[in-house]
């Protein structure tokens, strides 16, 4: 008998547009999330967006809490959780980039309440994803969370945001195609549940952001909405696969790892950009494709050298050669690679 089963937790409502912030009040109430919301943001998106998303619930007498974050942890999932009990919250808002957004959908699915994702951003393809990310000593975990019921990006708020957080997102898209290829490797080499429709999603997403790159500029809000489909649509493909894998291989563990040796210095996507350019160097050697990754990049202005990144030649090589040990994720760097095959591989792709 055919016994597996399988739950794809997808949002309910995608809601995309100009000034769509505004409207926060009636997007909830189509959903029918009840009792008290509690918005949780951090410090820049609230002034930018998380005051305004308050405004709007509170105009609309539904008597919002505010709760601000200011690192992904999980201190700071337990930190929401405690303000969300002291409140009552019927559900929780996260407002801003990945790390609010991650932070307030774990806090929601721990409090088994629904939670609306407003990205400030378009950068990180965490705007919908059924997965939390967060650091802890030596690891990085990908924790399992149920997906937003409602995401309400407003176009207006994403197109004035700093030009970086978008060519961020875009870098994180582009990553996909050395995600994909990891995944593959590890279904072949090591049994990893694979899926082929997460797979083609992801990859297509990537193709499609690519195909539009010359669309994508700053201050558009016609490229905040590209852009942000793009992380709808690569979101989707983790929830199909219940796994991150469809969007983070190799190239999410150099970036994990530079978080721990260099904190601070350069954006997830951008990290996962570089990366993808050395792990497909790694995939596909010399010859192979990652010129074409370092091109797509550069064509909407994400960084492609450990300079662009502001990180030291010795850090890149760190990463590289340690990785492998932060998940227990199979990828190309096996069971890691040398200092010198990391120093070819980045000197080869000109990321050193
Ligand atoms: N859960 C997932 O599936 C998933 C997917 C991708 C990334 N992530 C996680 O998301 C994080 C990366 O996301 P991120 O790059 O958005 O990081 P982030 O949340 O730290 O945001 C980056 C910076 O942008 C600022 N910012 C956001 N919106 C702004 C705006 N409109 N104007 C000005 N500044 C603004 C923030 O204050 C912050 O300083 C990482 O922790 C990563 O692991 C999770
Ligand atoms: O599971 P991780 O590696 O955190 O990846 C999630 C996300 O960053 C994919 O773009
Ligand atoms: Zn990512």
């Amino acid at each position: 008998m055919f016994e597996k089963s399988s739950w794809i937790r997808l949002p309910r409502n995608v809601v995309l547009g100009s000034g769509v912030l505004d409207d926060v009040d009636e997007v909830v109430a189509d959903v029918h999330l009840s009792g008290r919301p509690l918005v949780v943001t951090s410090p820049t998106p609230k002034a930018v967006a998380g005051a305004r998303v308050r405004d709007a619930l509170a105009d609309a007498e539904m008597d919002p809490a505010l709760a601000v974050v200011d690192e992904a942890s999980f201190e700071s999932v337990q930190q929401v959780i405690a303000e969300a009990e002291a409140v009552n919250a019927g559900y929780l808002v996260g407002v801003g980039g990945g790390k609010a957004i991650d932070i307030a959908k774990m806090a929601s699915d721990e409090l088994g309440v629904g939670f609306v994702s407003v990205p400030t951003a378009a950068s990180h393809d965490g705007i919908v994803s059924g997965r939390g990310s967060v650091p802890e000593g030596d690891t990085r975990h990908s924790v399992a969370a149920a997906p937003p019921i409602v995401v309400v990006a407003d176009t207006g708020v994403i197109a004035d945001a700093p030009w970086e957080l978008t060519t961020a997102g875009c870098a994180d898209i582009i990553s996909n195609y050395t995600a994909v290829k990891d995944w593959r490797l590890a279904n072949r080499l090591k049994n990893v549940e694979y899926s082929e429709y997460a797979a083609a999603l992801s990859e297509m997403t990537a193709e499609l952001l690519v195909e539009r790159a010359d669309s994508i500029r700053p201050g558009l809000e016609e490229s905040a909405w590209v852009v942000v489909k793009a992380l709808v649509s690569s979101g989707v493909a983790m929830s199909i696969a219940d796994s991150s894998r469809p969007a983070s291989g190799a190239e999410h563990l150099f970036s994990h790892q530079l978080d721990r040796i260099a904190p601070g210095k350069a954006l997830h996507g951008h990290q996962v950009g570089v990366g993808a350019v050395l792990t497909e160097y790694l995939h596909s050697g010399e010859r192979g494709d990652w010129q074409a990754v370092r091109d797509a990049l550069d064509s909407i202005d994400a960084p492609t050298t450990a300079d662009d990144l502001g990180v030291d030649d010795e850090e890149v090589i760190e990463a590289l050669t340690t990785a492998h040990r932060i998940r227990d994720r199979y990828t190309i760097l096996g069971d890691g690679i040398s200092e010198d095959a990391a120093l070819e591989a980045a000197v080869t792709t000109g990321v050193i």
